[in-house]
């Protein structure tokens, strides 16, 4: 053990290199405290690591998980899990120890998790897992939020309203603007990329703008799985009961995934209990309504309809055109109304594949520099366009194809090689994944060697990103697609 300690601190310090070589990924004021990180031990495939404070843990477990085990897994030539630990080190030390090495005692000031309000003060004081809300004066009056995982994006702004989707946006914003007093819980469901996750984030920065000071936690419900088991295996349940009771507004999404996980179930239970006792919000989000949600205990069962249940609905075409408008203007891509309308008209069911093929469309004309017209739209959704009547495409269908593709073995994509041809063929399959099933992140996480769905969620970034970019990686996608509809249509 001592010897991988050795071995993986010498890892762990390369992989902070590779952070800070790694242009805007981490903000130059985080970097001192990324420095006081430790590197513990390594179990098997997992590394565990302390951080000075839960600023830092959470930033590793979100926005720089991808590229650390990524560096991590490139080292020991294997995957690599990262659990991160709150250092016992007193936090006072921490927080001189940055600023001696940020070589400036002044008034440093740390970024939000991805692009969210910023994090102010963080080194002022030690930073404890909670901030409250605080009165007096100078830089004490600042209300400190812990960093709350919510996507930049995903605001009541860029959500667009139709009858599909009314009811729950009104009761999401009524508890955004009184937490606890509106609805508690708010039970939302509905199919998959629908908008439950939008919604889930808007409540939170709604409810911080409103309230500044006010704690928000995002979860999914596979992460607070994660999170107890890793709680219990290291010892560490009080800081978890602290995490998820120490707030004021609770949002989990996916909460179906708690389905068959009795210790957990018992936990949540116990979470929520606390919560709506002590008054706080709580959200759910799920496939479907509590009451078929039929090997959940009841007594949860019951607790989820405490407060108000509602739906989302696929949108009608007016929204779906709203929605893509909306998202062209926000992402400043090109294309005409009719473009807009042809694609809301051919895909109805999933607004993530909605802006999938408008990213498609926009990226092929970038790439063969031509503006985007109907003709275009046409061609490059042939074969993208869901066929209602078809047979579902699964996994197993997508890994495969891409697998004899790139001529290589299914045990290549769920194994652990950093080599760049399978990390390449591994992502696109996770990409494809996502675009061409219903399946949730960490479903797709698990069918790739069981990976965490924070890899998913990076590969397909990575390659939505690259599309509109790499001519090779844009035809490769769309060979792939057609195969495997066609592998799928032939049954
Ligand atoms: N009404 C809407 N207005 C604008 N964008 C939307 C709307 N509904 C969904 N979207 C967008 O569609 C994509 C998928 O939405 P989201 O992830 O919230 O779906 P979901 O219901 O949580 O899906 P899943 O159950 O698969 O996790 C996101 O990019 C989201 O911003």
């Amino acid at each position: 053990m001592a010897e991988q300690t050795a071995d993986l601190a010498t890892v762990w310090a390369r992989a902070l290199d590779d952070l800070d070589v790694t242009d805007g990924v981490v903000p130059p004021r985080t970097r001192p405290f990324l420095r006081l990180t430790r590197p513990l031990a390594l179990y098997d495939d997992t590394a565990l690591v302390a951080a000075p404070n839960d600023f830092v843990r959470t930033q590793l477990e979100t926005d720089l998980r991808p590229l650390v085990t990524e560096s991590l897994s490139r080292a020991l030539g294997r995957d690599i899990r990262l659990v991160v630990t709150l250092d016992e080190a007193e936090p006072g030390d921490a927080a001189r120890e940055a600023a001696r090495l940020d070589g400036d005692a002044g008034e440093p000031v740390v970024a939000g998790t991805s692009g969210a309000a910023p994090v102010p003060d963080a080194l002022a004081d030690p930073p404890p897992a909670v901030l409250p809300r605080r009165t007096g004066t100078g830089r004490e009056d600042v209300a400190r939020p812990e960093p709350t995982r919510l996507n930049p994006r995903y605001l009541f702004e860029t959500f667009v309203i139709g009858a599909s989707n009314r009811f729950a946006h009104a009761a999401a914003v009524a508890v955004a603007e009184a937490p606890a007093k509106a609805y508690n819980p708010l039970f939302v469901y509905g199919g998959s990329g629908l908008g439950k996750t939008h919604l889930l984030h808007a409540i939170g920065h709604y409810a911080q703008s409103l309230y500044p000071g006010v704690r928000v936690r995002y979860v999914s419900s596979e992460e607070f799985t994660n999170d107890f088991i890793n709680s219990i295996r290291d010892g560490r349940s009080e800081t978890f009961r602290k995490r998820y009771r120490d707030i004021d507004v609770l949002l989990v999404d996916d909460i179906q995934f708690l389905e068959n996980k009795e210790g957990t179930q018992e936990e949540f239970f116990h979470t929520f209990n606390t919560l709506h006792n002590q008054n706080k919000q709580i959200v759910l989000s799920s496939d479907r309504p509590p009451q078929q949600l039929v090997t959940l205990e009841d007594r949860l069962r019951n607790r989820f309809q405490w407060g108000l249940t509602t739906d989302v609905q696929p949108p009608d075409l007016e929204t779906r055109i709203a929605i893509l408008r909306k998202k062209a203007a926000q992402d400043g891509l090109d294309a005409p109304p009719e473009v807009l309308e042809y694609i809301a008209s051919r895909i109805s069911t999933n607004i993530r594949e909605l802006e999938g093929a408008l990213i498609r469309v926009t990226a092929f004309a970038s790439l063969n520099r031509q503006g985007v017209d109907l003709g275009l739209a046409e061609i490059v959704l042939k074969d993208l366009i869901p066929d209602d009547t078809g047979p579902e495409i699964t996994a197993s269908t997508i890994m495969g194809q891409t697998a004899s593709y790139f001529g290589i073995s299914i045990d290549d994509l769920c194994g652990s090689s950093r080599s760049r041809g399978l990390v390449q063929a591994r992502q696109i399959a996770m990409y494809l994944c996502r675009e061409l099933t219903d399946l949730s992140l960490p479903k797709i996480g698990q069918q790739f060697g069981g990976r965490d769905h924070t890899t998913v969620m990076h590969a397909d970034r990575k390659i939505r990103t690259q599309l509109p970019e790499k001519r090779a990686l844009y035809n490769q996608v769309t060979e792939l697609t057609n195969r495997i509809k066609s592998t799928a249509r032939k049954g």
